[in-house]
């Protein structure tokens, strides 16, 4: 089948289905229907937020803009309807809460700002995000994004936060255009909906969750949450006895969000699981009369942009690189110091000018490659430019060259958590302070490690 337009009203259809076993056992179990027996317990009025707007509706939820009356801040309140909710679905939601807390102040995840009930609902309130949903921002400019816009607007700010993510152990599950918001003009990009997330460290990723169409093959196969809750219960199977996947379930997504993005297309349509796995390996393993697969007959990409896609979209895992490897990508490369001028520059902007003497986190963090010289690690070669640890606002931030210096800039820019913050780091981790007193973080060892693959521009 050849990849179509978007399928219009698609989304009122989708059923969400993943579940934490554990978590669903527990709610079913209990028979105290309110506070008491879940993460949700009353922590605000609902009185305290004036509704806007709706922005969104389903069977169970509504999500509508609000203004917290006390702050005056916009926030987003998510309600959903406990007379609707079953107990998976009360299940997600505790979940998706849990993760919340977890994940705030994680640059580029949405805020968590309460959650609380009352007789009829539960609601989660979180920080209205800036700019607008990128399947929006699609639509505005034409129904396709130009490379350059997609991937220093969207794809870089995503692939540092997923790498962030999966090294904190969390799988988002639901990536796709509508939980992505993106504002170009102020370089935000926030992750929403985090009802799927798992955490790999404390449950077995199992069963099929998220969004068909951005689905992984691996996941597309995976039972139910429901199936598995049968299997555990009923047929005294252990979790860890079912197949699992990982968080290149969460590359997989991000390459469809790419392909659409780029081509205004959804490169995989089924109606099932089932017909969606045939369909992804039609599109991907059968040529066309020029020999090209069908998912790219036709479509005008270029070649760092179609070699992306290659990789993202490997139907193997194992043969998918991680999102970590992925910003080494050509095609990422490509745009980076573009896309690195944009941020620093709206670091600078955004400045007081009364802070000159507290310089911002791009201009006193050491520049990218710059620690690793001098600290204990050392493999990553100095660049020019990028030689004080103190930094300096005018001296040019290099073009990141290895997967370690872009993850290095990252952490230091404070875009993403070092691996000290998240409990990877071994012997060496620890922060050094530079010699103008903020804390460099320590050379994630794990990055280091990996091999360099892709071919540097
Ligand atoms: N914090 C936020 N700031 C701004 N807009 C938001 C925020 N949260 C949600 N939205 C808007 O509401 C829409 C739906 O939000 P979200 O996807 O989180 O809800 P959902 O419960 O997952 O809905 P669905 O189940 O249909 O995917 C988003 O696409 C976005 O337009």
């Amino acid at each position: 089948m050849a990849p179509r337009g978007r399928r219009a009203g698609v989304e009122l259809a989708r059923a969400k289905t993943s579940v934490d076993v554990a978590s669903v056992r527990s709610s079913a179990a209990s028979s105290a229907p309110e506070s008491s027996s879940n993460n949700v317990v009353v922590e605000g009025p609902k009185a305290q937020y004036k509704t806007v707007r709706t922005l969104h509706r389903s069977r169970l939820h509504t999500i509508s803009l609000a203004q917290d009356r006390n702050t005056k801040s916009p926030v987003v309140l998510k309600t959903f309807f406990k007379a609707r909710l079953s107990s998976s679905a009360r299940a997600k939601l505790d979940s998706e809460v849990t993760h919340l807390r977890s994940l705030c102040g994680v640059p580029g995840v949405v805020k968590y700002v309460a959650h609380f009930e009352d007789e009829d609902s539960y609601h989660i309130v979180l920080e209205r995000c800036p700019g607008t949903t990128l399947i929006e921002l699609v639509a505005n400019s034409g129904g396709r994004l130009a490379e350059q816009s997609l991937v220093c607007d969207v794809l870089i700010p995503l692939t540092v936060l997923l790498a962030d993510l999966h090294r904190r152990g969390v799988v988002h599950r639901h990536i796709k255009p509508e939980h992505v918001l993106v504002a170009p003009d102020t370089g935000v990009v926030t992750l929403l909906d985090f009802s799927e997330a798992a955490d790999r460290r404390a449950r077995c990723l199992n069963n099929r969750a998220g969004t068909l169409e951005y689905m992984a093959p691996e996941v597309l196969d995976k039972p139910t949450a429901d199936e598995v809750f049968h299997q555990v219960l009923y047929n005294g199977m252990s979790e860890e006895e079912l197949p699992q996947y990982d968080e290149k379930a969460d590359v997989w997504s991000l390459g469809v969000l790419v392909y659409e993005a780029l081509t205004g297309c959804q490169p995989f349509l089924a109606d099932s699981a089932a017909d969606m796995m045939g369909v992804q390996r039609q599109q991907l393993h059968e040529l066309d009369g020029s020999g090209t697969p069908k998912l790219f007959a036709g479509r005008h990409l270029s070649g760092e942009a179609r070699a992306f896609l290659e990789q993202a979209l490997q139907l193997d895992p194992i043969n998918r690189p991680s999102a970590e490897r992925l910003l080494q990508h050509p095609l990422l490369q490509r745009h980076w110091q573009r896309y690195h001028t944009k941020q620093v520059a709206l670091l600078g902007s955004s400045a007081a000018p009364s802070d000159a003497s507290q310089p911002t986190s791009s201009t006193n963090s050491p520049a990218p490659g710059s620690a690793y010289g001098s600290g204990p690690g050392g493999l990553a070669p100095k660049h020019p430019g990028g030689s004080s640890s103190t930094g300096s606002s005018s001296a040019p931030l290099p073009l990141p060259r290895t997967e370690a210096d872009i993850v290095q800039s990252a952490v230091a820019a404070g875009w993403m958590a070092s691996s000290s913050d998240v409990g990877l780091v071994g012997g060496g981790g620890s922060n050094r302070r530079s010699a103008g007193g903020s804390v460099a973080p320590a050379a994630p060892e794990r990055v280091l490690a990996a091999p360099i693959q892709f071919a540097v521009r």
